[in-house]
């Protein structure tokens, strides 16, 4: 648990992700608004890293009738991930480090003309007081970054290995202000920022890799908040 050999990283990678995440997309961060679909908000940077396409990604977005802690639930566990994750083709849970930290192995459907991806990453969850605001709900968080593991080495099979550093920020809001006992759904409202960079690892082509983004991520985002409101409209409130 807390003296695995990969705590020291867990706990700094959550951290600066937490702290990436809570930066604003305005000023000159060079953010690009890419995607928008109602309180939805995507943003990259364009960046490479030797000639590969590693664009960062930042989304926003304001989600009705769900706790910041029933969405992180969903996005860290691994029973919900084949419900939400569509362009997931395999995913092994290849080690427990504690309850709220896994080590996943995912294979993600091809995407021609490229060759297929896999991802091997830490996923740890948590939830943090919000020094600043000490009257606003907690926040918590879902971090997953790339690792290895010698089982599992990169590029053995078929697929080429991705490297990603990815993180869910979840906070909630009340509105109307309520004691807790009275809180009903309507009256949730949970605030998601998700971050991602995701090296693709071996050769993709440019113009393929920023339309497959492009294309993915606003997916990926609307079927996962709505998978979550589906899972939790008739189950009493997490906090
Ligand atoms: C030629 C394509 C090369 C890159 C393919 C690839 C692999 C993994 C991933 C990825 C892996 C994990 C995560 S997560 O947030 O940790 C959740 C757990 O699944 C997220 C995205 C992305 C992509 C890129 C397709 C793009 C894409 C974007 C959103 C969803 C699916 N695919």
């Amino acid at each position: 648990a807390k003296n695995h050999k990969l705590w020291p990283e867990i706990e700094k990678v959550t951290l600066e992700q937490l702290h990436y995440a809570r930066l604003g997309v305005g000023g000159a961060g060079g953010w690009q608004l890419f995607a928008e679909d109602g309180e939805m908000k995507m943003y990259r940077r364009e960046e490479e890293a030797d000639g590969l396409v590693v664009d960062p990604l930042k989304a926003c977005h304001m989600v009705k009738g769900v706790t910041a802690r029933e969405v992180c639930e969903i996005f860290f566990s691994p029973e919900y991930r084949s419900g939400w994750e569509a362009t997931l083709e395999d995913m092994t849970v290849v080690e427990t480090i504690a309850s709220d930290t896994l080590v996943f192995l995912q294979t993600h459907k091809r995407i021609w003309p490229a060759s297929q991806r896999d991802a091997l990453f830490w996923s740890h969850m948590r939830s943090v007081a919000d020094s600043e605001d000490q009257d606003a709900a907690d926040l918590w968080i879902v971090c997953n970054h790339s690792t290895e593991h010698p089982q599992y080495p990169p590029n053995s099979g078929k697929c080429v290995r991705v490297y990603l550093t990815v993180c869910l920020v979840c906070q909630t809001f009340i509105d109307p202000p309520k004691d807790p006992k009275n809180i009903r759904r309507e009256d949730l409202t949970c605030k998601i920022t998700y971050c991602s960079v995701v090296n693709p690892g071996g050769w993709a082509p440019a113009s393929v890799l920023r339309a497959v983004y492009k294309r993915e991520y606003p997916k990926f985002l609307k079927r996962f908040t709505s998978f979550c409101i589906d899972q939790c409209k008739d189950k009493p409130i997490l906090f």
